[in-house]
């Protein structure tokens, strides 16, 4: 007799013989792998299996069966079941499900990867050091102590963010809900209002945020708001930088239902949380939601999916939200709640747009600019000078030949890096070469060597020099890149200890700075003409969101902006802060070109030595739904646009091309995909190429 089953599916506890088991691996095989076993195994459970000749890897068994389905005698063995861990639950196991089905992902590349590393480790569980698993060494282990945190009681809401509260608090099925506020209008209060309701009911709460550098504020305001509730809960933080035993400690306690809010970035959407009773995604807007490797899932999507699958609300918040989500509230799928004052100053700050065609630029800044930085300087002020490229300079060149600092390897050119005399380096930003700056121009012997243009080093540099008294600080990816460093500068901002903030998108974003009171914008014109239809969005929010540093604690923040292209209507809209302005004009655009969010797209990228190569794939890959008659006919809502190199065509020596699919429906485009994805792998193998597909694209 076969094990038998009861009705979850669960192995009954009498049952001695085989049973058969689906396993998800992570390898970029599709379908699951069939093992046996001769104890007992549930679904969700992790097993240790034999795979290929020698190797052992740690998998997800996620189906049970009484026949094999395959010849019996190919089968091996479940080496061990791992059950330190309850199962994951049912709702995971369907989150993951759906994540590979829609991202067109094998399962174990979406249920592995997502587990911390120790979890899925077999040298976590095997051999001399694993002392009973992960789970029981931290267990074992004391958690550092927390500073304990004054508590700190709400605010008086306003009348908005209090209908915001109310309106949240009467949720209990699935709705999602855009909290659409201006900058400084106290969002961050109505997702704790709404907490509040949830964590009394005993629920959990999901809390998103885009960046890692977000989460030390947040996580401290949370800390002293959840220390004046009256039950004791606990917080749990979540992001990439984490060392692993602290990610498994704060994934664990999500996953017991000890921690009653848990902080993260993107990747906590995979956290299990059995009590999860609501989900907030902060700046739903913004691109780092979407990953950009491997499964390329966008986790405010999975969270809006989440929602709905546990049948709970789910609050996305934004200043400047996605049009996405904007279209979602013009076709009622989503309710919207709206802050439109700012909750400390009466006022938004002025916007100002300065025309530099006719202007002659010092290193880049227009006289207005240098004097109203001096302005705010002499006032005890805090300024901001956005630039949006690090390094010192993006290009250097000889004079006399025309020599530029190309890298070898990609179509791009080398940055240069100020660290000091015989230290400087150029550096590619695409594949990370590295090499010293060249004394003499390579090409012709020539030491006069010109960087051109400029980055935020170059910025910091001549402020230095302009504005001698004044104390500067530059953060972007190099000045923080060591672990606690962007946390320390952040620190030093809001304790008043900087004058001069030069900075990338990094300080863009989400930063309650009190003391800022100018915010001048250079270069912004660069992305305006990208040639990725999602620029001006992007260009939108990302000045409304710098603009929106500017004067939250004091009146007469401003705003500067350098364009030589001030009657653009992104610009102009900016002035106005007018986002609903802007949303309406480039909605309307959208829909009479037929782009998302007025269509769905997939994106398919090869990769090959030589550039013919990977065209020749895509294009036989676009070929194979002409040739089928058939298919061609049920697909023809799916458009196949000509392969192209992408612009930045060579990257570390591999030629890179895309291929970009289109239909005004999801599910059909979804049908297609699916059927397409044996046919690229086939063609894959045939042409040699890497390749992969992206669903939902965010960049193009
Ligand atoms: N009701 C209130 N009374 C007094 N201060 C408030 C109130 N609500 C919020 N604040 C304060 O206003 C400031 C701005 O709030 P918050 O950072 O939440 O804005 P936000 O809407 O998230 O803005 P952004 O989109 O720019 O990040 C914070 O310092 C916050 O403490
Ligand atoms: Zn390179």
């Amino acid at each position: 007799m076969a094990s038998s089953t009861n009705s979850e599916g669960e192995l009954t506890p009498d049952s001695a013989c085989t049973v058969w088991v689906h396993v998800a691996l992570d390898v970029p095989l599709q379908g699951e792998f069939v093992y046996r076993s001769s104890v007992p195994v549930q679904p969700g459970q992790r097993v240790i299996v034999p795979f290929g000749n020698r190797r052992k890897v740690v998998g997800m068994a996620v189906a049970l069966f009484d026949e094999p389905g395959i010849a019996p005698e190919q089968v091996k063995e479940i080496e061990q079941v791992l059950d330190d861990l309850p199962p994951m639950p049912a709702d995971w196991l369907r989150m993951a499900a759906f994540a590979a089905g829609y991202y067109q992902r094998p399962l174990g590349e979406v249920m592995l990867p997502v587990l911390p590393a120790s979890l899925r480790k077999i040298s976590a569980y095997q051999g001399e050091r694993s002392a009973g698993g992960p789970v029981a060494r931290i267990d074992k282990r004391k958690a550092r102590a927390t500073p304990v945190v004054p508590p700190l009681a709400a605010p008086r809401l306003n009348v908005e963010q209090q209908a915001a509260v109310d309106y949240l608090a009467g949720l209990s099925a699935f709705q999602p809900v855009l909290l659409h506020g201006v900058t400084g209008s106290g969002k961050t209060e109505v997702y704790l209002g709404a907490m509040q309701a949830v964590l009394e009911q005993g629920l959990q709460v999901l809390l998103l945020v885009p960046e890692i550098n977000l989460t030390p504020q947040l996580e401290q305001v949370l800390r002293a708001r959840l220390a004046s509730l009256q039950a004791g809960h606990e917080l749990a933080v979540l992001h990439s930088r984490l060392a692993e035993g602290e990610r498994l400690r704060a994934w664990l306690q999500a996953q017991r239902g000890q921690a009653s809010v848990l902080l993260g970035t993107r990747l906590s959407i995979f956290t299990p949380m059995p009590k999860l009773g609501l989900i907030i995604i902060d700046e739903e807007h913004d691109a780092s939601y979407k990953q950009q490797e491997g499964l390329r899932y966008s986790a405010r999507d999975l969270a809006v999916w989440r929602a709905r699958d546990r049948d709970i609300p789910v609050l996305l918040g934004s200043a400047t939200p996605s049009l996405e989500s904007w279209l979602h509230v013009q076709r009622a799928n989503y309710h919207k709640l709206s802050l439109t004052q700012r909750a400390t100053t009466v006022t938004l700050p002025e916007v100002q747009l300065v025309d530099t065609r006719r202007l002659r630029l010092q290193q880049g800044f227009s006289p207005q600019m240098l004097e109203a930085i001096e302005q705010r300087l002499a006032s005890g002020q805090q300024s901001l000078v956005f630039l949006n490229r690090r390094g010192y300079a993006p290009v250097l060149s000889c004079h006399s030949c025309g020599w530029l600092s190309r890298c070898t390897r990609c179509t791009a050119y080398m940055v240069m890096h100020r660290q000091g005399g015989p230290r400087n380096e150029l550096q590619c930003h695409h594949c990370g070469h590295r090499s010293r700056v060249p004394r003499a121009c390579p090409d012709c012997g020539d030491q006069d060597l010109q960087p051109m243009g400029r980055g935020t080093q170059r910025v910091e540099e001549y402020l230095a020099e302009r504005f001698p008294q004044a104390r500067i600080a530059r953060i972007d990816a190099d000045s923080t890149r060591r672990k606690g460093s962007a946390e320390a500068l952040f620190a030093q901002v809001h304790a008043g200890e900087v004058d001069i903030l030069v900075g990338t998108q990094m300080v863009a974003k989400g930063h309650d700075f009190a003391k800022l009171g100018l915010v001048g914008v250079l270069n912004a014109d660069a992305m305006l003409f990208a040639h990725d239809f999602r620029a001006p969005e992007r260009l939108f929010a990302q000045l409304m969101q710098v603009a929106g540093r500017a004067g939250r604690h004091t009146q007469g923040g401003a705003v500067m902006i350098q364009t030589d292209y001030p009657e653009q209507p992104v610009y102009q809209a900016l002035r106005r802060h007018d986002y609903d302005g802007f949303a309406d004009y480039a909605l309307h655009e959208r829909e009479e070109i037929g782009l998302p969010p007025y269509a769905y797209q997939a994106l398919l990228t090869a990769e090959a030595r030589q550039l013919a190569h990977a065209l020749d794939y895509l294009q036989q890959a676009r070929d194979w739904l002409a040739s089928q008659p058939e298919l061609a006919q049920a697909y023809e809502a799916v458009m196949l646009y000509d392969p192209v190199p992408l612009r930045i065509v060579r990257v570390a020596n591999v030629e890179r091309a895309q291929l970009l699919v289109e239909s005004v429906s999801r599910p059909v485009l979804q049908a297609f995909l699916a059927a397409w994805m044996p046919v690229l792998a086939q063609l894959g193998t045939a042409c040699r190429v890497r390749w992969q597909l992206e669903v939902d694209p965010q960049q193009i």
